[in-house]
């Protein structure tokens, strides 16, 4: 078997090649930044691949994604049609999603910015917030990343709704379902965090529209994928008052560019799609766990389903 890696970075593919490989004994594992024989090529390991490469190997079984949305495979005008997609999905990963949203909830919950601003002025400034049980916080999307985020947040107390597409049942959480009780979710919602896939359904779904139907001052985390935020309606609605912070992890182009405005925005927190980062050990044993299932059964426990678009 052998397994043709790409990420952006030829050194971070290196870095990956390597780990795979000391994981798949018997198997070659081989760089797509180097010269390779496309006829061998019998999986690709992808983030973000180039438009082409993988139309490239005609003996291609399966394609996995380095991470656990797969709009960036998608997003390959020339993707070979019916190769299976493979995501990448873990206990890590959801450990850290948990982490990085109960972090950035609480912190808008206890209004922090406004505490940090109150110290760079030496102003004994106590502010006093509801407890978290009056604290309306929603969470978009509610699969392996959404669910375990509401539920550490009701966990912690807070008031805790979700939203997905088919019915959910999850403690402590008040589940919401489609279009149809969208508006009942957002309504009174205080916090909203995003964790939808990027799909033509939810491309943009952070918008003016949205914005207007949550509870006024409201914050927004957005760790999903930037294209889900129209950037120019949540300047606009913080602007405004209509949402009072937000916590972007994720952006149309990255790196964010040097020049865009939400790196100075006295209420926009940047951090760099670090929200669940895959690293290459945890995320080594995963796809090697999974491209040894396909190799033996022809098919594993994390297919996607490329025509829903996750
Ligand atoms: N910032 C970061 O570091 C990271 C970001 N991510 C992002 O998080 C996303 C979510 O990951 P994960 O939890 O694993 O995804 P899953 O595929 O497990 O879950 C997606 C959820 O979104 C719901 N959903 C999809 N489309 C719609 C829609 N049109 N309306 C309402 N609900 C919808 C699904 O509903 P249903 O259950 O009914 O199908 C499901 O509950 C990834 O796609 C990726 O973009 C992931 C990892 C790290
Ligand atoms: O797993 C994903 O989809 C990611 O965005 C990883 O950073």
């Amino acid at each position: 078997m052998t397994v043709a890696v790409y990420l952006p970075l030829a050194e971070k593919t290196q870095w990956w090649v390597e780990m795979l490989q000391g994981l798949l004994p018997g198997w070659d594992v081989v760089s797509m930044h180097d010269e390779i024989d496309p006829g061998a090529v019998t999986y690709g390991v992808v983030w973000r691949p180039r438009t082409g490469d993988l139309a490239g190997f005609p003996n291609l079984k399966a394609i996995v994604s380095i991470g656990a949305g797969i709009d960036h495979v998608l997003a390959d005008a020339e993707l070979p049609e019916g190769v299976p997609i493979i995501r990448t999905v873990g206990k890590d990963l959801t450990q850290r999603m948990r982490e990085y949203v109960a972090l950035h909830v609480l912190r808008h919950h206890r209004d922090m910015p406004r505490q940090l601003q109150a110290q760079a002025e030496s102003d004994w400034h106590a502010i006093v917030v509801p407890v978290a049980p009056n604290r309306v916080v929603g969470v978009m999307g509610l699969g392996n990343l959404g669910a375990a985020a509401a539920q550490t947040l009701a966990g912690l107390g807070f008031d805790t709704r979700g939203w997905s597409k088919s019915a959910k049942d999850l403690d402590g959480v008040s589940c919401f379902t489609g279009t149809g009780e969208m508006d009942a979710f957002l309504d009174g919602c205080e916090i909203l965090v995003n964790l939808l896939p990027l799909t033509d359904q939810t491309r943009g779904i952070l918008n003016a529209d949205l914005f207007a139907k949550l509870a006024p001052g409201a914050c927004v985390i957005n760790c999903a994928r930037g294209p889900h935020l129209v950037d120019a309606d949540l300047l606009a609605a913080l602007e405004s008052g209509q949402i009072k912070q937000a916590t972007l992890d994720v952006f149309h182009q990255e790196p964010l560019p040097a020049d865009n405005p939400f790196w100075s925005h006295p209420s926009i927190t940047v951090t760099p799609h670090v929200a669940s980062q895959i690293d290459a050990g945890t995320g080594g044993r995963l796809i090697a766990a999974n491209l040894k299932a396909f190799e033996e059964t022809g098919t594993c426990g994390d297919l996607a389903d490329a025509a829903r678009g996750y």
